[in-house]
C-alpha cells in the first residue's frame, strides 16, 4: 500500500513572458507532485527553465511574466495568491536555496540582524531564542565562532561562507517544502558533502520534501528518489533514479548522461567516472 503523502502538486504550469519582440512560452505544461520526504531532481543545460520553474512555485516573477496552471501546497492553491500570503509561506512552508547567496541577503544589515528578523517574523520566539537557534544553525553547517558571523555584514563573508548562512536560515525553520537551485555549486568538496548531509538529515528528521536542482549527476544521483529532465522549458523524462540513470528513455536523457566524462589517470590506469557540467 502506497501510504506517502502529497505534499506540493504542479500541474499544467506554462510560463509565458511579455518581450519587446512579443510574448515568449519559457515553460510548457509542466506536471509534476512531490510526496512528504521525497527528494526530487531537476536536471537540464543551463537556460531550460529549471529556475524559471522555482521562481513560479514561489511566485518571484517579474511583472512581465505570466504564470498558468495550478501549484498547491498541502492543497493551497499558490498560483495568485495574494502577495502578503504568499510572503509568510515562502521561508517557513516552503524554504528557497538558491544560487546566488549575495542576492539573499540586503548589504546593509548585519547576517545577525537578517538572521533573527527571519526567524522572528515565522515564529514567537524571543530575541534572545533566535538568537541561540540562528547560532546553533550556523554551527549545524559547519560555520565556526557563529555568534562573530551574526556581527559581520554580507560583504564580509565569502560566496560560500553566504551560501551556508542561507541553508542554515532555511533549515532552522523546517519548512515542508525546500527548494535547492543549485545548493552546492559554490562551494568547495568539504563543504559540498556537508550541505548534502544537512539535506539528507532535514529530510529524515523532519520529512522535509526537497526539490533539488543541480548540474552535477553525481549529486542527484547519490540524493534523489526521482528525477526530471527538463529540456526547452519542458519535462522530457521523470522517472526514478535508477531506472534513469540504468534505462533513460528519451534521447535527450541518453546525451545527458553520455555527456559524463571518462577520465583516464595514467598513473595507475584508473577510470574515474566524471560528472561534467552540462
Ligand atoms: N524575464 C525574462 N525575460 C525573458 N526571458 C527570460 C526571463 N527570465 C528568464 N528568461 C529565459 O528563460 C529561460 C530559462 O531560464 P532559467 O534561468 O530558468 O534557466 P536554468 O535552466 O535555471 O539555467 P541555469 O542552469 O543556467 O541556471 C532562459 O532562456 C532565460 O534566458
Amino acid at each position: 500500500m502506497n501510504t506517502s503523502r502529497s505534499v506540493l502538486q504542479v500541474s499544467g504550469l506554462n510560463v509565458k513572458v511579455t518581450t519587446d519582440q512579443g510574448q515568449l512560452q519559457l515553460l510548457h505544461d509542466i506536471h509534476f507532485n512531490l510526496d512528504e520526504g521525497q527528494i526530487l531532481g531537476l536536471v537540464g543545460e543551463s537556460g531550460c527553465g529549471k529556475s524559471m520553474t522555482c521562481h513560479a512555485i514561489l511566485q518571484l516573477m517579474n511583472p512581465h511574466t505570466h504564470v498558468e496552471g495550478s501549484i498547491q501546497l498541502g492543497g493551497r492553491e499558490l498560483n495568485g495568491l495574494d502577495p502578503k500570503e504568499m510572503r509568510r509561506i515562502r521561508g517557513k512552508e516552503i524554504g528557497f536555496i538558491m544560487q546566488n547567496p549575495m542576492n539573499a541577503f540586503t548589504p546593509v544589515y548585519s547576517i545577525g540582524n537578517q538572521f533573527i528578523e527571519t526567524i522572528r517574523t515565522h515564529t514567537k520566539l524571543s530575541k534572545k531564542e533566535a538568537k541561540e537557534l540562528a547560532a546553533a544553525s550556523l554551527s549545524n553547517v559547519n560555520l565556526p565562532k557563529p555568534y562573530e558571523i551574526l556581527k559581520l555584514y554580507p560583504s564580509q563573508l565569502s560566496g560560500g561562507m553566504l551560501q551556508r548562512v542561507m541553508i542554515a536560515m532555511c533549515m532552522c525553520l523546517k519548512p515542508a517544502v525546500v527548494i535547492a537551485d543549485e545548493p552546492t555549486t559554490a562551494l568547495d568538496m568539504v563543504n559540498q558533502l556537508q550541505v548534502l548531509r544537512e539535506l539528507e538529515r532535514l529530510r529524515s528528521e523532519c520529512g522535509t520534501t526537497i526539490l533539488l536542482i543541480s548540474h552535477d549527476l553525481s549529486v542527484i544521483a547519490e540524493m534523489a528518489d526521482e528525477v526530471m529532465v527538463m529540456q526547452h522549458g519542458q519535462i522530457v523524462e521523470q522517472a526514478n533514479v535508477f531506472q534513469l540513470f540504468d534505462q533513460p528513455e528519451h534521447v535527450y536523457t541518453q546525451n545527458l548522461l553520455n555527456a559524463r566524462l571518462q577520465l583516464q589517470i595514467p598513473a595507475n590506469k584508473q577510470t574515474v567516472a566524471y560528472s561534467a557540467n552540462f
